[in-house]
Protein backbone atom coordinates (compact mmCIF):
# COMPACT_ATOMS: atom_id res chain seq x y z
CA UNK A 1 0.00 0.00 0.00
CA UNK A 2 2.72 2.53 0.94
CA UNK A 3 6.35 2.10 0.04
CA UNK A 4 8.97 4.98 1.29
CA UNK A 5 12.03 4.14 -0.44
CA UNK A 6 15.43 5.72 0.90
CA UNK A 7 13.39 8.91 1.40
CA UNK A 8 15.44 12.23 2.46
CA UNK A 9 14.00 15.35 3.17
CA UNK A 10 13.05 18.09 5.22
CA UNK A 11 11.87 21.92 5.85
CA UNK A 12 13.85 23.24 3.35
CA UNK A 13 16.95 22.06 0.52
CA UNK A 14 19.65 22.61 2.80
CA UNK A 15 18.77 20.63 6.22
CA UNK A 16 17.85 16.68 6.04
CA UNK A 17 15.23 16.17 8.82
CA UNK A 18 14.52 12.64 7.43
CA UNK A 19 17.71 10.44 5.72
CA UNK A 20 17.38 7.59 3.80
CA UNK A 21 14.18 5.86 5.23
CA UNK A 22 13.27 3.52 3.89
CA UNK A 23 9.83 1.29 5.24
CA UNK A 24 6.47 -0.28 3.48
CA UNK A 25 3.33 -1.23 5.17
CA UNK A 26 0.95 -3.77 3.69
CA UNK A 27 -2.33 -3.25 3.09
CA UNK A 28 -4.61 -3.62 5.63
CA UNK A 29 -1.77 -3.32 8.04
CA UNK A 30 -1.36 -1.10 11.56
CA UNK A 31 1.61 0.32 11.49
CA UNK A 32 2.77 2.66 15.10
CA UNK A 33 5.81 5.09 14.22
CA UNK A 34 7.07 5.73 17.43
CA UNK A 35 10.80 7.74 18.48
CA UNK A 36 11.48 10.28 20.83
CA UNK A 37 10.38 14.20 20.86
CA UNK A 38 11.65 16.09 17.45
CA UNK A 39 13.07 12.35 16.36
CA UNK A 40 11.43 13.68 12.88
CA UNK A 41 7.85 11.52 13.18
CA UNK A 42 5.58 14.69 12.18
CA UNK A 43 7.71 14.96 9.49
CA UNK A 44 7.40 11.97 7.89
CA UNK A 45 3.67 12.38 7.53
CA UNK A 46 3.67 15.81 5.43
CA UNK A 47 6.41 14.10 3.47
CA UNK A 48 3.66 11.34 2.89
CA UNK A 49 1.45 14.16 2.06
CA UNK A 50 3.50 15.77 -0.36
CA UNK A 51 3.85 19.19 1.96
CA UNK A 52 7.28 19.01 2.38
CA UNK A 53 10.22 18.66 -0.48
CA UNK A 54 11.88 15.15 -0.96
CA UNK A 55 15.66 15.80 -1.34
CA UNK A 56 15.74 12.20 -2.00
CA UNK A 57 14.31 8.80 -2.60
CA UNK A 58 10.23 8.09 -3.61
CA UNK A 59 6.91 7.55 -1.59
CA UNK A 60 4.76 5.13 -3.46
CA UNK A 61 1.13 4.94 -3.02
CA UNK A 62 -0.08 1.22 -4.75
CA UNK A 63 3.18 0.92 -6.58
CA UNK A 64 2.32 4.53 -8.14
CA UNK A 65 4.88 7.84 -7.20
CA UNK A 66 3.25 10.45 -4.63
CA UNK A 67 3.99 12.91 -7.95
CA UNK A 68 1.70 11.28 -10.22
CA UNK A 69 -1.47 11.74 -7.53
CA UNK A 70 -3.33 15.21 -7.94
CA UNK A 71 -4.22 16.61 -4.74
CA UNK A 72 -7.80 15.23 -4.97
CA UNK A 73 -6.73 11.88 -5.63
CA UNK A 74 -4.56 11.59 -3.22
CA UNK A 75 -6.79 12.85 -0.64
CA UNK A 76 -9.41 9.98 -1.39
CA UNK A 77 -6.80 7.69 -1.26
CA UNK A 78 -5.01 9.04 2.07
CA UNK A 79 -6.62 11.23 5.11
CA UNK A 80 -4.61 12.62 7.34
CA UNK A 81 -5.43 13.83 11.07
CA UNK A 82 -2.85 15.83 12.75
CA UNK A 83 -2.30 17.98 15.58
CA UNK A 84 -2.40 21.36 13.65
CA UNK A 85 -4.61 23.72 15.89
CA UNK A 86 -7.81 24.37 13.32
CA UNK A 87 -9.59 26.22 17.08
CA UNK A 88 -9.98 29.09 14.72
CA UNK A 89 -12.60 28.11 12.68
CA UNK A 90 -15.78 28.97 13.07
CA UNK A 91 -17.40 25.75 12.00
CA UNK A 92 -19.59 23.82 13.46
CA UNK A 93 -19.00 19.99 14.43
CA UNK A 94 -20.72 18.37 10.88
CA UNK A 95 -19.50 21.27 8.58
CA UNK A 96 -15.68 20.48 9.66
CA UNK A 97 -16.44 16.75 8.97
CA UNK A 98 -18.02 17.47 5.87
CA UNK A 99 -14.37 19.35 5.04
CA UNK A 100 -13.55 15.75 4.60
CA UNK A 101 -15.65 15.29 1.67
CA UNK A 102 -14.11 17.86 -0.45
CA UNK A 103 -12.35 15.50 -2.73
CA UNK A 104 -16.12 13.97 -3.85
CA UNK A 105 -17.43 17.36 -4.77
CA UNK A 106 -17.17 19.44 -7.57
CA UNK A 107 -17.20 22.55 -5.49
CA UNK A 108 -16.67 23.32 -1.86
CA UNK A 109 -20.11 24.65 -1.31
CA UNK A 110 -21.62 22.98 1.25
CA UNK A 111 -25.00 23.04 -0.54
CA UNK A 112 -23.18 20.52 -2.84
CA UNK A 113 -23.95 17.66 -0.96
CA UNK A 114 -24.52 14.84 -2.12
CA UNK A 115 -26.66 11.67 -0.17
CA UNK A 116 -23.06 10.13 -0.36
CA UNK A 117 -21.49 13.10 1.79
CA UNK A 118 -24.43 13.10 4.02
CA UNK A 119 -24.21 9.35 4.86
CA UNK A 120 -20.43 9.29 5.26
CA UNK A 121 -20.30 12.16 7.88
CA UNK A 122 -22.67 10.57 9.57
CA UNK A 123 -21.56 7.43 9.98
CA UNK A 124 -18.27 8.82 10.63
CA UNK A 125 -19.47 11.04 13.47
CA UNK A 126 -21.64 8.42 14.76
CA UNK A 127 -18.85 5.73 14.82
CA UNK A 128 -16.51 8.56 16.77
CA UNK A 129 -19.26 9.10 19.31
CA UNK A 130 -19.55 13.14 18.31
CA UNK A 131 -23.28 12.94 16.67
CA UNK A 132 -24.62 14.57 19.72
CA UNK A 133 -22.37 17.61 19.26
CA UNK A 134 -22.84 18.16 15.30
CA UNK A 135 -24.68 21.59 15.90
CA UNK A 136 -21.90 22.96 18.14
CA UNK A 137 -19.13 25.63 17.24
CA UNK A 138 -16.21 23.04 17.01
CA UNK A 139 -14.55 25.77 19.12
CA UNK A 140 -16.60 25.09 22.24
CA UNK A 141 -15.72 21.39 23.05
CA UNK A 142 -13.22 20.35 24.98
CA UNK A 143 -9.77 18.72 23.84
CA UNK A 144 -10.94 15.71 23.30
CA UNK A 145 -13.75 16.22 21.81
CA UNK A 146 -12.34 17.93 18.61
CA UNK A 147 -9.87 15.06 18.63
CA UNK A 148 -12.79 12.62 17.62
CA UNK A 149 -13.74 15.33 15.54
CA UNK A 150 -10.96 15.58 13.67
CA UNK A 151 -11.16 11.50 13.52
CA UNK A 152 -14.37 11.99 12.08
CA UNK A 153 -13.56 14.38 9.31
CA UNK A 154 -10.17 12.34 8.47
CA UNK A 155 -13.04 8.98 8.43
CA UNK A 156 -15.60 11.48 6.01
CA UNK A 157 -12.76 11.10 3.30
CA UNK A 158 -13.23 7.14 3.36
CA UNK A 159 -9.65 7.03 2.50
CA UNK A 160 -7.96 3.55 2.34
CA UNK A 161 -4.88 5.03 4.40
CA UNK A 162 -5.38 6.70 7.33
CA UNK A 163 -2.44 8.90 8.91
CA UNK A 164 -2.66 9.63 12.40
CA UNK A 165 -0.45 12.44 14.23
CA UNK A 166 -0.53 11.26 18.24
CA UNK A 167 -4.33 10.38 17.84
CA UNK A 168 -4.79 9.71 21.26
CA UNK A 169 -3.70 13.43 22.48
CA UNK A 170 -5.80 14.84 24.70
CA UNK A 171 -8.50 11.51 24.94
CA UNK A 172 -8.82 10.25 28.61
CA UNK A 173 -8.24 6.23 29.10
CA UNK A 174 -11.92 5.44 28.25
CA UNK A 175 -11.66 6.91 24.90
CA UNK A 176 -8.51 6.41 24.24
CA UNK A 177 -9.46 2.86 24.58
CA UNK A 178 -12.60 3.44 22.30
CA UNK A 179 -10.44 4.74 19.63
CA UNK A 180 -7.95 2.03 19.25
CA UNK A 181 -10.83 -0.17 19.04
CA UNK A 182 -12.79 1.85 16.56
CA UNK A 183 -9.44 2.02 14.50
CA UNK A 184 -8.70 -1.93 14.72
CA UNK A 185 -12.42 -2.41 13.86
CA UNK A 186 -11.71 -0.40 10.87
CA UNK A 187 -8.86 -2.11 9.87
CA UNK A 188 -10.37 -5.56 10.06
CA UNK A 189 -13.86 -4.44 8.53
CA UNK A 190 -12.63 -2.11 5.73
CA UNK A 191 -9.00 -3.38 5.66
CA UNK A 192 -8.03 0.41 6.23
CA UNK A 193 -4.54 0.77 6.18
CA UNK A 194 -3.27 2.85 8.87
CA UNK A 195 -0.16 4.54 9.93
CA UNK A 196 0.04 6.36 13.93
CA UNK A 197 1.95 8.46 15.28
CA UNK A 198 1.91 7.24 18.87
CA UNK A 199 3.97 8.36 22.26
CA UNK A 200 2.31 6.00 24.34
CA UNK A 201 4.43 2.97 23.75
CA UNK A 202 2.21 0.59 25.58
CA UNK A 203 -0.85 1.34 23.32
CA UNK A 204 1.80 0.77 20.37
CA UNK A 205 2.41 -2.64 21.74
CA UNK A 206 -1.06 -3.61 22.27
CA UNK A 207 -2.90 -2.28 18.87
CA UNK A 208 -0.01 -2.12 16.22
CA UNK A 209 1.19 -4.92 13.94
CA UNK A 210 3.87 -3.67 13.26
CA UNK A 211 6.62 -0.59 14.73
CA UNK A 212 8.66 1.52 13.28
CA UNK A 213 11.39 3.26 15.68
CA UNK A 214 13.14 6.74 14.86
CA UNK A 215 16.43 8.22 16.53
CA UNK A 216 17.11 11.65 14.60
CA UNK A 217 15.63 10.88 11.28
CA UNK A 218 16.85 7.32 10.98
CA UNK A 219 14.74 4.53 11.57
CA UNK A 220 16.08 2.58 13.88
CA UNK A 221 14.32 -0.66 14.06
CA UNK A 222 10.61 -1.97 12.62
CA UNK A 223 9.40 -4.70 15.03
CA UNK A 224 6.53 -7.13 14.72
CA UNK A 225 5.61 -6.45 18.25
CA UNK A 226 7.76 -5.59 21.17
CA UNK A 227 9.62 -8.17 22.52
CA UNK A 228 11.28 -8.63 26.17
CA UNK A 229 15.12 -8.38 24.11
CA UNK A 230 14.15 -5.45 22.50
CA UNK A 231 14.51 -3.67 25.85
CA UNK A 232 18.14 -2.06 25.73
CA UNK A 233 17.76 -0.57 21.98
CA UNK A 234 14.81 1.17 23.40
CA UNK A 235 16.11 2.36 26.67
CA UNK A 236 19.11 3.40 23.99
CA UNK A 237 16.80 5.25 21.82
CA UNK A 238 14.88 7.35 24.32
CA UNK A 239 18.07 7.54 26.61
CA UNK A 240 16.16 6.13 29.69
CA UNK A 241 15.83 3.05 31.77
CA UNK A 242 13.14 1.03 30.20
CA UNK A 243 11.54 -2.22 31.94
CA UNK A 244 10.17 -4.77 30.04
CA UNK A 245 7.25 -6.44 31.08
CA UNK A 246 4.46 -9.24 29.97
CA UNK A 247 0.73 -7.41 30.18
CA UNK A 248 -0.46 -9.82 32.61
CA UNK A 249 -3.74 -11.07 30.38
CA UNK A 250 -2.69 -10.78 26.87
CA UNK A 251 0.38 -12.22 24.90
CA UNK A 252 2.24 -8.66 24.32
CA UNK A 253 4.83 -6.77 26.40
CA UNK A 254 4.23 -3.76 28.19
CA UNK A 255 6.80 -1.15 29.58
CA UNK A 256 7.20 0.52 33.03
CA UNK A 257 9.34 3.28 34.28
CA UNK A 258 11.31 2.39 37.49
CA UNK A 259 11.09 5.99 39.61
CA UNK A 260 14.37 6.98 41.11
CA UNK A 261 12.77 8.94 43.74
CA UNK A 262 11.88 5.76 45.24
CA UNK A 263 14.54 3.92 45.35
CA UNK A 264 14.20 0.86 46.82
CA UNK A 265 16.45 -0.37 50.16
CA UNK A 266 16.76 -3.71 51.57
CA UNK A 267 14.78 -4.67 54.10
CA UNK A 268 15.20 -6.33 56.94
CA UNK A 269 11.98 -8.54 57.63
CA UNK A 270 12.58 -9.39 60.93
CA UNK A 271 12.12 -5.71 62.21
CA UNK A 272 9.44 -5.09 59.10
CA UNK A 273 7.18 -7.44 60.02
CA UNK A 274 4.29 -7.50 62.15
CA UNK A 275 2.52 -10.41 63.69
CA UNK A 276 -1.76 -9.92 65.13
CA UNK A 277 -3.04 -13.08 65.51
CA UNK A 278 -7.07 -13.40 67.31
CA UNK A 279 -9.36 -16.28 67.71
CA UNK A 280 -10.42 -16.63 64.65
CA UNK A 281 -7.69 -14.62 62.29
CA UNK A 282 -4.45 -14.68 62.11
CA UNK A 283 -2.47 -11.46 60.24
CA UNK A 284 0.95 -11.33 59.03
CA UNK A 285 1.70 -7.31 58.07
CA UNK A 286 4.97 -5.85 56.46
CA UNK A 287 5.97 -2.15 57.22
CA UNK A 288 6.04 -2.01 52.91
CA UNK A 289 5.00 -4.10 50.20
CA UNK A 290 6.38 -6.95 48.59
CA UNK A 291 6.43 -8.95 45.19
CA UNK A 292 3.95 -11.05 45.90
CA UNK A 293 2.78 -14.40 43.57
CA UNK A 294 -0.39 -15.73 44.91
CA UNK A 295 -3.33 -17.78 44.63
CA UNK A 296 -4.66 -17.07 47.44
CA UNK A 297 -8.15 -16.27 47.65
CA UNK A 298 -8.57 -12.32 47.24
CA UNK A 299 -5.58 -11.14 45.47
CA UNK A 300 -4.06 -13.67 43.13
CA UNK A 301 -1.64 -13.04 40.41
CA UNK A 302 1.78 -11.49 40.92
CA UNK A 303 1.89 -8.31 42.02
CA UNK A 304 2.93 -6.06 45.23
CA UNK A 305 1.18 -6.90 49.13
CA UNK A 306 2.05 -6.09 52.55
CA UNK A 307 -0.52 -8.08 54.65
CA UNK A 308 -1.25 -11.87 54.53
CA UNK A 309 -4.44 -12.99 55.93
CA UNK A 310 -5.14 -15.99 57.74
CA UNK A 311 -9.17 -16.00 58.30
CA UNK A 312 -12.40 -17.51 58.79
CA UNK A 313 -13.89 -14.63 57.53
CA UNK A 314 -15.17 -14.92 53.87
CA UNK A 315 -13.94 -11.45 52.87
CA UNK A 316 -10.23 -10.03 53.13
CA UNK A 317 -9.28 -6.50 54.43
CA UNK A 318 -8.68 -4.66 51.49
CA UNK A 319 -5.27 -3.24 49.87
CA UNK A 320 -1.89 -4.97 49.39
CA UNK A 321 -3.62 -7.75 50.93
CA UNK A 322 -3.57 -11.77 49.82
CA UNK A 323 -6.35 -13.37 51.82
CA UNK A 324 -6.16 -17.25 52.14
CA UNK A 325 -9.17 -18.39 54.00
CA UNK A 326 -9.22 -20.98 56.36
CA UNK A 327 -11.62 -22.74 58.26
CA UNK A 328 -8.87 -23.59 60.89
CA UNK A 329 -6.59 -20.64 60.98
CA UNK A 330 -3.27 -20.63 62.67
CA UNK A 331 0.28 -19.08 61.87
CA UNK A 332 2.79 -21.67 62.03
CA UNK A 333 5.99 -19.21 62.02
CA UNK A 334 6.42 -16.72 64.53
CA UNK A 335 9.03 -13.96 64.69
CA UNK A 336 9.62 -14.34 68.44
CA UNK A 337 10.14 -18.47 67.69
CA UNK A 338 7.26 -19.04 70.40
CA UNK A 339 5.85 -21.98 69.04
CA UNK A 340 7.44 -25.59 69.58
CA UNK A 341 10.70 -25.71 68.26
CA UNK A 342 9.68 -28.79 66.53
CA UNK A 343 6.85 -27.55 64.97
CA UNK A 344 8.91 -24.61 63.69
CA UNK A 345 11.15 -25.99 62.22
CA UNK A 346 8.55 -28.53 60.38
CA UNK A 347 7.02 -25.59 59.20
CA UNK A 348 9.16 -22.50 58.41
CA UNK A 349 12.72 -21.75 57.70
CA UNK A 350 14.28 -18.64 58.45
CA UNK A 351 17.46 -17.79 57.66
CA UNK A 352 19.88 -14.21 58.54
CA UNK A 353 22.71 -14.10 56.78
CA UNK A 354 24.56 -11.60 55.14
CA UNK A 355 22.74 -9.08 56.02
CA UNK A 356 19.60 -11.07 53.75
CA UNK A 357 16.85 -12.74 55.32
CA UNK A 358 14.52 -15.70 53.75
CA UNK A 359 11.76 -17.09 55.47
CA UNK A 360 9.03 -19.52 54.49
CA UNK A 361 5.51 -19.71 55.45
CA UNK A 362 3.93 -22.64 54.99
CA UNK A 363 0.44 -23.96 56.65
CA UNK A 364 -1.68 -26.20 56.43
CA UNK A 365 -5.69 -26.85 56.93
CA UNK A 366 -6.23 -30.25 57.52
CA UNK A 367 -10.00 -28.88 57.80
CA UNK A 368 -10.38 -28.12 54.23
CA UNK A 369 -7.00 -29.65 53.18
CA UNK A 370 -5.48 -26.64 52.00
CA UNK A 371 -1.91 -25.77 52.07
CA UNK A 372 -0.84 -22.19 51.82
CA UNK A 373 2.76 -21.42 51.37
CA UNK A 374 4.34 -18.10 51.45
CA UNK A 375 8.14 -17.20 50.36
CA UNK A 376 9.78 -13.87 51.64
CA UNK A 377 13.11 -12.56 50.71
CA UNK A 378 14.70 -9.20 50.71
CA UNK A 379 17.71 -10.88 48.83
CA UNK A 380 18.13 -10.42 45.45
CA UNK A 381 17.01 -13.19 44.08
CA UNK A 382 16.09 -14.03 40.61
CA UNK A 383 12.04 -14.73 39.76
CA UNK A 384 12.88 -17.85 37.25
CA UNK A 385 13.46 -19.09 41.25
CA UNK A 386 10.21 -17.73 42.40
CA UNK A 387 8.42 -19.46 39.23
CA UNK A 388 10.40 -22.81 39.65
CA UNK A 389 9.08 -22.72 43.22
CA UNK A 390 5.47 -22.05 42.01
CA UNK A 391 5.54 -25.17 39.69
CA UNK A 392 6.73 -27.62 42.03
CA UNK A 393 3.52 -26.64 44.09
CA UNK A 394 1.50 -26.35 41.43
CA UNK A 395 0.76 -22.41 41.90
CA UNK A 396 -1.78 -21.81 38.84
CA UNK A 397 -0.54 -18.30 38.27
CA UNK A 398 3.30 -17.12 37.72
CA UNK A 399 5.13 -14.69 35.47
CA UNK A 400 8.69 -13.89 34.90
CA UNK A 401 9.72 -10.66 36.19
CA UNK A 402 12.83 -8.77 37.24
CA UNK A 403 12.61 -8.70 41.11
CA UNK A 404 14.22 -5.61 42.88
CA UNK A 405 15.56 -7.72 45.44
CA UNK A 406 12.01 -8.40 47.45
CA UNK A 407 10.26 -11.13 47.03
CA UNK A 408 6.74 -12.87 48.33
CA UNK A 409 5.76 -16.07 47.18
CA UNK A 410 2.39 -16.87 48.28
CA UNK A 411 0.32 -19.92 46.84
CA UNK A 412 -2.71 -21.63 48.02
CA UNK A 413 -3.90 -24.82 46.08
CA UNK A 414 -6.24 -27.50 47.27
CA UNK A 415 -4.00 -30.32 48.64
CA UNK A 416 -5.61 -33.09 50.03
CA UNK A 417 -2.45 -35.05 50.88
CA UNK A 418 0.54 -35.29 53.21
CA UNK A 419 2.81 -35.73 50.19
CA UNK A 420 2.02 -32.08 48.51
CA UNK A 421 2.36 -30.70 51.89
CA UNK A 422 5.93 -32.44 51.90
CA UNK A 423 6.90 -31.43 48.61
CA UNK A 424 6.25 -27.98 49.65
CA UNK A 425 8.49 -27.78 52.15
CA UNK A 426 11.40 -29.84 50.13
CA UNK A 427 10.72 -26.96 47.49
CA UNK A 428 10.88 -24.25 49.89
CA UNK A 429 13.66 -25.47 51.12
CA UNK A 430 15.55 -25.35 48.01
CA UNK A 431 14.24 -22.16 47.44
CA UNK A 432 16.53 -21.22 50.05
CA UNK A 433 19.79 -23.48 49.26
CA UNK A 434 19.50 -21.18 46.15
CA UNK A 435 19.34 -18.08 47.46
CA UNK A 436 22.16 -18.98 49.80
CA UNK A 437 24.54 -20.45 46.99
CA UNK A 438 23.71 -17.09 45.54
CA UNK A 439 25.05 -15.24 48.05
CA UNK A 440 28.13 -17.48 48.67
CA UNK A 441 26.82 -18.27 52.31
CA UNK A 442 26.63 -22.41 52.02
CA UNK A 443 27.02 -23.00 55.66
CA UNK A 444 24.25 -20.86 56.48
CA UNK A 445 21.82 -22.52 59.38
CA UNK A 446 18.70 -23.21 60.05
CA UNK A 447 16.83 -22.19 63.17
N1 LIG B 1 8.35 24.04 10.36
C1 LIG B 1 9.57 23.60 10.66
N2 LIG B 1 10.66 24.23 10.14
C2 LIG B 1 11.91 23.79 10.42
N3 LIG B 1 12.19 22.74 11.21
C3 LIG B 1 11.14 22.08 11.74
C4 LIG B 1 9.78 22.48 11.49
N4 LIG B 1 8.97 21.64 12.16
C5 LIG B 1 9.77 20.76 12.80
N5 LIG B 1 11.07 21.03 12.55
C6 LIG B 1 12.23 20.29 13.07
O1 LIG B 1 12.25 18.97 12.49
C7 LIG B 1 12.68 18.02 13.45
C8 LIG B 1 11.65 16.91 13.53
O2 LIG B 1 10.43 17.47 13.99
P1 LIG B 1 9.10 16.62 14.05
O3 LIG B 1 7.99 17.55 14.40
O4 LIG B 1 8.98 15.84 12.78
O5 LIG B 1 9.44 15.63 15.24
P2 LIG B 1 8.50 14.61 15.99
O6 LIG B 1 9.23 13.32 16.06
O7 LIG B 1 7.14 14.58 15.38
O8 LIG B 1 8.47 15.28 17.43
P3 LIG B 1 7.38 15.27 18.62
O9 LIG B 1 7.38 13.90 19.19
O10 LIG B 1 7.97 16.26 19.57
O11 LIG B 1 6.06 15.69 18.06
C9 LIG B 1 12.87 18.77 14.76
O12 LIG B 1 14.25 19.03 14.92
C10 LIG B 1 12.11 20.08 14.55
O13 LIG B 1 12.72 21.13 15.26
Amino acid sequence: MLHVKNLTGGYDDKKAVIKDLSFSIEKGRFFALIGPNGSGKTTIIRLIMGALPIHNGEILFDAKPLASYSQRELAKKAAVMTQENEAGLDFSVEEIVMLGRYPYQKTLFFKENTQADLIAAETAMKQTSVWEYRKRPYHSLSGGEKQRVLLAKALAQEPELLLLDEPTNHLDVKHTKELLELLKKLQKDMNLTILAILHDLNLASLYADSIGLLKKGELEGKYEGLHLQNENSFSNVYEVKLNFTSHPSVSKTQISLSPEYMEEKPVNLLSAVQIQQTEKAACIKMDKPFRTLSAGADGKGLHWSRQWIFSQAEQAETGESIFFSSKQPYILWSIDAKLPKKELRQNSFIVNQSGFTFCAIVSHSPYDGKVHAAILTDAPLDDSDIINLALKINAVKCRVEKNFGKIVVGMQKKQQNQADQERIFEAAEELLQTALKRLETPNAAFR
